[in-house]
Parts: C-alpha cells; sequence; structure tokens
C-alpha cells in the first residue's frame, strides 16, 4: 500500500502540488490525469523521492521514500529519457540493469521475450545507442526496464505518448497482462483517456495541485473525463 499524508510543493510562493490525503492498495492499476501543469510529474517525482515536499509523507509499504532505501529494490519507473543511460545500446543498458538486479542471462531473455511485439524488431540485437533511438523506442527502453526485476510498483509518467497505434495497443496488453498475472502495482499519469480508463481501476483527476475527483466507477469513468476536460 502506499500512503500520502498531508503533501505539499512549494516554488516560491506557488503551491503546486496539496494533496491531504491518498491511499493507493496494492495491486491497484492507478491512474493520474489533469491538465499541462496540474502536477502530475511532481507527484510522481516526490513519490520517487526525485523531488523533496515542502511538507507531508510518502509511504510505500510504511517505509518513508525519503528516509528510507528498501523500496527502491521493489519500484520500477520510467518518467522521461534522463532515467536512461543514454551512451549504451539497449543490449548494453538491459545487461547493466540485469546485473544491478541480480538476474540470470535467462531471467533477462525470459522478461525481454515478453515485449518482443512491442519492441518490434528496433531495440534489441541493434547497434545503436539510446541516445539516437527515436522518441517512441526511447520509451520503449524505459518500459521495458522499469518492470525489469519483479519489482511490486510501477510508476509510467505518460507511456503512450510517442508511441504508434499499434505499440499502444501491445503496451495495454503488457500492463493488462503484468497486472493479472504478477498483481503490480501500477501508477499510470497520461492525456490519453481512453487508454487510462481502459487499463486502470481507478482514476484521479487533478487540477492545479489538488485532487478534483477520485473516480473508481469504471463504467462512468471516461464519461466523467470527457465531460471535465471538454469543459
Ligand atoms: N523546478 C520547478 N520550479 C518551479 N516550478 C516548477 C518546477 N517544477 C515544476 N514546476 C511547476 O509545477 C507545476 C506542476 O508541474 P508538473 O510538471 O508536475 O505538471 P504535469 O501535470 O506533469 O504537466 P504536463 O501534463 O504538462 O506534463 C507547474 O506549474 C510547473 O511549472
Amino acid at each position: 500500500m502506499i500512503k500520502i499524508t498531508e503533501l505539499k510543493k512549494q516554488y516560491k510562493e506557488a503551491v503546486v502540488l496539496d494533496v491531504p490525503l491518498l491511499e493507493i492498495p496494492k495491486s491497484e492499476c492507478f491512474g493520474l490525469v489533469g491538465n499541462n501543469g496540474a502536477g502530475k510529474t511532481t507527484l510522481f517525482r516526490i513519490m520517487l523521492d526525485l523531488v523533496r515536499a515542502t511538507y507531508g509523507v510518502v509511504e510505500i509499504e510504511g517505509n518513508d521514500v525519503s528516509k528510507t532505501e528498501d523500496w527502491k529494490r521493489r519500484t520500477g519507473a520510467y518518467l522521461d529519457e534522463h532515467m536512461l543511460l543514454s551512451y549504451l545500446t539497449a543490449d548494453e543498458y538491459f545487461q547493466t540493469l540485469r546485473k544491478i538486479y541480480g538476474l540470470s542471462e535467462a531471467d533477462l531473455h525470459l522478461h525481454l521475450a515478453k515485449f518482443t511485439e512491442f519492441f518490434n524488431d528496433e531495440i534489441t540485437g541493434k547497434k545503436k545507442y539510446i541516445r539516437d533511438l527515436s522518441k517512441g523506442n526511447l520509451k520503449k527502453v524505459g518500459i521495458a526496464a522499469a518492470l525489469m526485476g519483479n519489482p511490486e510498483v510501477v510508476f509510467l509518467d505518460e507511456p503512450f505518448e510517442n508511441l504508434d497505434p499499434s505499440s499502444q495497443i501491445r503496451l495495454k496488453k503488457l500492463i493488462l497482462h503484468e497486472k493479472e498475472t504478477s498483481q503490480v502495482t501500477f501508477l499510470i499519469s497520461s492525456h490519453d483517456l481512453n487508454h487510462v480508463t481502459e487499463i486502470c481501476d481507478r482514476i484521479l483527476l487533478l487540477e492545479k495541485g489538488k485532487i478534483l475527483n477520485d473516480l473508481r466507477d469504471r463504467s462512468a469513468m471516461l464519461a466523467e473525463l470527457d465531460a471535465y476536460f471538454t469543459g
């Protein structure tokens, strides 16, 4: 379970995030939506201890993420390409992570096999450096890396952005498969209302850093979000 209590982030006078209480149970597929600047990335960055909150606490399984390290072993994330090692090829990068996570070659092979369709013969077995990959292919490397090492919690920031339609559909299938087989808790921010409502059990709508709605009725989510974003 992830628990956020009295969380605030301020840049000078501007309060960009204000979340009094948020609980995300284990195995939930949690979606985060909101207009540009609503605070989605800031929330994920604080939850991953990449940015410090002005006030408040984020706990993963009871551990304060800003004070403990254990949660890192159970957490995968892909927020943007800064998280990759761009001077490596994708194969070199996956090998590096394999060693960090203590996986065997066979484990890595099995893991990457799940992404064969998603990679569409563009990622592994190539001599291309990560820095030279297209934006969509960068995202594919990052997502496959975030899911490596059997994480219990996975953060994905705008995972559908820059992916071609076939890859978007394949990614949805991958996430749904992981959700069913591994009980991973997914936290997914997205501007794509169709995709996010299709895969998520619950969607939090942020507006100017505040929770405007916490949608749990899957049959009504898309219509409610459509109404909000249509204005
Ligand atoms: N380092 C910073 N200094 C000042 N303001 C910042 C900083 N980082 C983020 N902000 C502000 O925090 C607010 C929330 O930004 P954030 O990137 O979290 O929004 P978002 O919902 O992810 O937006 P988008 O959909 O455009 O990616 C914005 O007003 C942004 O300008």
